[in-house]
């Protein structure tokens, strides 16, 4: 059984589901033996995945009364008194005969109960179908018996529960034991397999990418924008025309040709060449792994990263490369771990896959002793820190000490990312020291002398998408502490440390051993299957549709796993209440969003609104959302909220290449984008100013406070608190650094804020459902 989930849902054969009953007769025509408690089938290799039984899942669908019942039986039989019927059915219900019934026909405890509660109503407010009435009085005057009562409860339970007549057709539409068939061109073709595998730093990705540049055609698919774009860098640079294709920006390659290969120096018009429809695109092109095109066929493919078939939310984009990319050779780079996994894979599909094994270039010494002390950095060291807080306090006492820092966080635009990278990989520049976070982990390349593990713990998150502060994994120690002593760097040798010494026998026994091996590959559904679930059950929410597909969806768990469907339903729960066709609805909600930020999430769901009322968003609107121009920042709290705009120009982007009807001014929204990522790029460089400000804010929210005193005692204080600070920056962040609660305190204060969201959530789920 999949990790994680607990209880194992019972397991009966699917010839058993068959309908054994006729509603119409009034009659059981035959009763099997055997328990019904579920709707899993599990054959020997394939089990559910179930987090419980998923009938909760299923909301009951009003029924209608039929219009003709007017009085009818009324006239046959007589009236019927509510207090008689109100008996009768109370009793059909407690009768231990009606559960082995409805649960021979798929209907558990939990939906026999919601059933009957919607059967009895229904009962009592309209009036009866002829045949039931009839029924109903010859119950009451001894001339027929309370079972009588169940095909009608049937027919009604299944006007209630359409799922019920159909969960044939849901199971067969969420059969994702062979991925492997979904792919017949690629199936169809003779692909050579070959493994690269090996450490950090061993030149896995170097001896694919020599193969890619000597292609006819080729396409280099990766985790990060970043590593894409230095692939497409590298490939232009080397002389072979090579696209860039990310969900938000597609770049053709004669935009290289024509520019220096200067980031800062690109503009927003250039990056746009492939939108242009006359340019024919070229026959190489670096992508994220996530915009595979499975229709084009090529030479070579490179899936760099390859473990990462194995994330618990992203996975299924390494899984649907591997399985359909058409291509004659396939190159795959990453670590040993995978190699089973892919092995297996490769069985079902009937390809023979070559293993090619590495040894890293350079030497990698774990240091004696920790750090210590920020007084003992040196030119070319990274402290590596988890959390932005870290980042933005090391940087700041580093800076204290009179060096000068780059600094490198996720949420940071792709040009300040690249520029910060430049900085300090510039043998020329002043700049020798690096902060940044685990954003760094994945393939590259950075001139690192020494990585210096600030802490050892992040949050991770589980099997069930909750987050949770863990040590990081063996894999995650190994990538990054692998970015130092880069092979043609100005570094020959690359160290590891800790900035604790109570971390460093942790740290070496993390290095010491292999990464875990990745057993199970992931997969997701398919807004095809989405739609047609949608069909069967037309009166059921996305997110339910996404719930009932998880719990009735059968895969292969010797080799598969469903990822993570928490964000898509986060978001399909926000838009809910927008009309929006299915479709496109779907699409919105795989939109790639960082559900923390409010702020994002708000203009998100502004944006869905506008779409649904058909009116295009035009940079006007977006100017308006983002109430942009922007400043620049003066605090670490206006530095966040600029991140967050830029994360809602991406999404922006990130839609238009969906719905470019409706997102049309792609270019000028492009052209705001460069003009923050310069405003953002300024502000990291002056991060310590920032911090600085951040901290005379505080203390101005003190003197707020005093503001008040001073007006009791006719003193006239100025506050230096400009409005909305507050509401840009975060509280908790504020509160933390006043040192008014610790960071311990915080993490069980969110830890607690999470659960009561959660329980929100459920609450309003139950009661949204009561009142359905
Ligand atoms: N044979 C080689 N000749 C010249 N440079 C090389 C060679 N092999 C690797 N390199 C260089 O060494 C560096 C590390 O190589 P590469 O990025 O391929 O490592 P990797 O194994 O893919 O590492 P990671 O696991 O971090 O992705 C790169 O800058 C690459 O260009
Ligand atoms: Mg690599």
């Amino acid at each position: 059984m999949y990790k994680g989930f607990s209880r194992i849902w019972t397991i009966y054969c699917t010839d058993r589901l068959q309908p054994c009953f006729s509603p119409f007769v009034g009659r059981v025509l035959c009763s099997r033996n055997g328990k019904l408690g579920g709707i899993g089938y599990v054959s020997k290799r394939t089990k559910k995945h179930d987090k419980g039984g998923p009938s909760a899942l299923f909301v009951p669908v009003p029924v209608k009364p039929n219009p003709d019942d007017i009085n009818i039986g009324e006239e046959f039989t007589g009236r019927l008194k509510k207090q008689d019927l109100l008996k009768i059915l109370n009793k059909f219900y407690q009768k231990a005969e009606v559960r082995v019934l409805a649960s021979e026909n798929g209907i558990d405890d939990q939906l026999l109960h919601q059933a009957f509660l919607s059967f009895r109503r229904h009962c009592l407010e309209h009036d009866l179908p002829p045949d039931l009435h009839i029924t109903i009085s010859d119950i009451l005057v001894g001339a027929g018996h309370v079972d009588d009562l169940f095909p009608y409860f049937l027919r009604h339970a299944r006007l209630a529960f359409p799922h019920l007549d159909c969960l044939e057709d849901l199971k067969k539409i969420s059969d994702l034991r062979t991925p492997a068939n979904w792919y017949p061109q690629a199936r169809n073709m003779n692909r050579k397999i070959i493994f690269h595998a090996g450490p950090t730093n061993s030149g896995k990705t170097y001896h694919a990418m020599e193969k890619y540049l000597t292609s006819k055609s080729g396409v280099y698919c990766g985790p990060l924008k970043l590593l894409a774009t230095e692939i497409y860098h590298k490939s232009n640079k080397r002389g072979t025309p090579c696209d860039l294709i990310t969900g938000e920006e597609r770049r053709h390659a004669t935009q290289y040709n024509t520019l220096l290969d200067n980031e800062e120096e690109k503009t927003s018009e250039q990056s746009l060449l492939l939108d242009e429809p006359e340019l024919t695109p070229s026959k190489h092109v670096a992508c994220t792994v996530e915009m595979t095109s499975l229709n084009d066929t090529y030479e070579v493919a490179i899936i760099d990263e390859i473990q990462m078939i194995g994330d618990r939310g992203r996975g299924w984009a390494w899984t649907r490369a591997v399985l359909g990319l058409q291509a004659e050779e396939i190159h795959l780079c990453g670590e040993a771990g995978a190699i089973n996994l892919v092995e297996e894979i490769c069985n079902t599909t009937g390809e023979e896959m070559e293993i090619r094994s590495y040894k890293r270039l350079t030497e990698l010494k774990v240091e004696d002793s920790s750090l210590g002390s920020l007084d003992n950095v040196r030119a070319g060291d990274c402290i590596v820190c988890f959390n932005k807080n870290d980042i933005y306090s090391v940087s700041r006492a580093i800076e204290q000490r009179g060096h000068e820092v780059a600094v490198i966080y996720g949420s940071l635009p792709p040009g300040t990312k690249l520029a910060q990278a430049n900085k300090f990989n510039d043998p020329d520049s002043s700049c020798k020291i690096m902060v940044a976070t685990d954003a760094i982990g994945l393939g590259i390349n950075l001139s690192i002398r020494r990585i210096i593990f600030y802490s050892l713990i992040k949050p991770v998150v589980k099997d069930d998408g909750d987050k949770e502060m863990d040590v990081i994994s063996i894999s995650q120690a190994l990538q990054i502490a692998g970015r130092a002593g880069r092979y043609g760097s100005a570094w020959e040798t690359g160290y590891v440390t800790t900035y604790k010494a109570e971390d460093l026998p942790t740290l070496k026994t993390l290095l010491s051993q292999s990464p875990d091996p990745v057993t199970q590959a992931g997969l997701h559904p398919t807004a095809e299957q989405m739609e047609l679930y949608a069909y069967h059950l037309p009166h059921a929410s996305l997110s339910s549709l996404m719930d009932i597909f998880v719990h009735l969806c059968t895969v292969d768990d010797s080799l598969y796993f469903m990822c993570n469907t928490e964000a898509f339903k986060f978001l399909a729960e926000m838009i809910q209440h927008v009309p929006l066709p299915l479709r496109a609805r779907y699409v919105f909600c795989c939109a790639p969003i960082n559900n923390k930020l409010p702020f994002v999430c708000a203009t998100f769901l502004k944006m869905v609104r506008q779409y649904s009322r058909n009116e295009p968003l035009t940079k006007n609107w977006l100017s308006n959302a983002v109430d942009w121009p922007l400043p620049a920042p003066k605090t670490i709290m206006d530095l966040v909220h600029l991140e967050a705009v830029f994360d809602v120009l991406e999404l922006y982007l990130w839609l238009s290449y969906r719905f470019p009807d409706m997102f049309p001014d792609v270019k000028l929204v492009r052209e705001i984008e460069t003009e923050l990522d310069a405003i953002i790029q300024q502000g990291i460089f002056q991060i310590t100013r920032l911090l600085r400000n951040s901290e005379q804010v505080l203390r101005d929210g003190s003197e707020l406070e005093e503001i008040g005193k001073g007006k009791r005692s006719g003193k006239v204080i100025r506050p230096h608190f400009r409005p909305g600070d507050e509401a840009k920056g975060k509280l908790s962040e504020m509160l933390v650094a006043k040192g008014l609660i610790t960071p311990q305190m915080l993490k069980k204060l969110q830890q607690e804020l999470t659960n009561d969201k959660q329980e929100k959530i459920i609450r309003s789920k139950i009661n949204r459902n009561r009142r359905k």
